[in-house]
């Protein structure tokens, strides 16, 4: 019988997304991604694991320029999307950070409508141009999200009345509307309860099917679940990256090895 789950992880045939060479990032004087070059595939969710303060969140933040908000943050090398240089001083950031959309580990809805909260970067990127339109991206999205049928009665409540599960798939369809091509969720699950978590990450396996999904994870359960390539990081060096498998069944480094059975971390 065929492993269907090795079938699904097949990503052989992607394409690559995000292309990342030399990078380094500094922290004034605190070098904290140190030369990592990597080749990030589309339609494909790719987990960054590591010891806490690796780097795994700095590195993710360089692929949607977010660290461009933090002055002391100095960084070096190429990240390319589709080819194209995002650190070309043409691109602008919010334009960029509409196509590599960012799932935060709290939950952040606006203190707005559920439909407002959708609405948003759609409204303010000009993507609807009458009401019509408007409703159906944020009902696409809310569909895409998983959490429509939860909503669609009560659009005008404050988003900030959902539970904690509900309140990240509103941010995750509030990502989604804007039409990215990247997700970045930055430790997404962390803050909520294992029902809530399960919801997530069975979206997430959905995700994949439209967009190339980067998720930093402290679960290495998680990680094996979700992701079918994953990169481990050390001290701001990327150690190993490869089918999420072999990472996990037959680690090359001996650090990854250490951390995946639990020696380091
Ligand atoms: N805004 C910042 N200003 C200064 N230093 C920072 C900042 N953010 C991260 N750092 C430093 O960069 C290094 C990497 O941190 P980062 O948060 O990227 O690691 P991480 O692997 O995501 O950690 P964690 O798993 O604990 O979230 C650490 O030494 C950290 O102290």
């Amino acid at each position: 019988m065929k492993d269907v789950r090795a079938d699904e992880r097949d990503t052989t045939m992607n394409d690559v997304k995000i292309e990342t060479k030399g990078v380094q990032v500094y922290y004034g004087e605190n070098h904290a991604i140190k030369d990592v070059s990597l080749a990030i595939k589309d339609k494909t969710v790719t987990a960054f694991i590591g010891p806490s303060g690796c780097g795994k969140s700095t590195f993710l933040r360089c692929l949607n320029r977010m660290n461009d908000t933090i002055d002391i943050a100095r960084i070096e090398g190429e990240i390319s999307i589709d080819g194209e240089d995002i650190y070309d001083p043409r691109v602008d950031p919010v334009q960029l950070r509409a196509k590599v959309g960012m799932v935060f580990q709290k939950p952040n809805p606006f203190p707005k409508s559920i439909f407002d909260n959708v609405a948003y970067g759609p409204k303010i990127h000009g993507l609807a141009s009458n009401k019509a339109e408007l409703d159906e991206i944020v009902e696409t999205s809310l569909r895409r999200a998983a959490i429509w049928d939860e909503v669609k009665d009560r659009l005008q409540a404050p988003g900030t009345g959902l539970s904690g599960g509900q309140q990240q798939r509103l941010c995750i369809a509030r990502a989604v509307a804007t039409s990215p091509e990247v997700l970045l969720m930055d430790e997404p699950c962390s803050a909520l309860d294992p029902i809530a978590t399960a919801q997530v990450e069975e979206l997430i396996s959905e995700l994949r099917t439209r967009y190339s999904v980067v998720i930093v994870t402290h679960s290495m359960q998680q990680a094996a679940r979700v992701s079918q390539k994953t990169a481990f990081f050390h001290l701001g060096d990327m150690v190993e990256y490869g089918e999420t498998d072999d990472i996990f069944t037959n680690p090359q480094d001996p650090r990854t090895e250490k951390y995946i059975t639990g020696r380091i971390g």
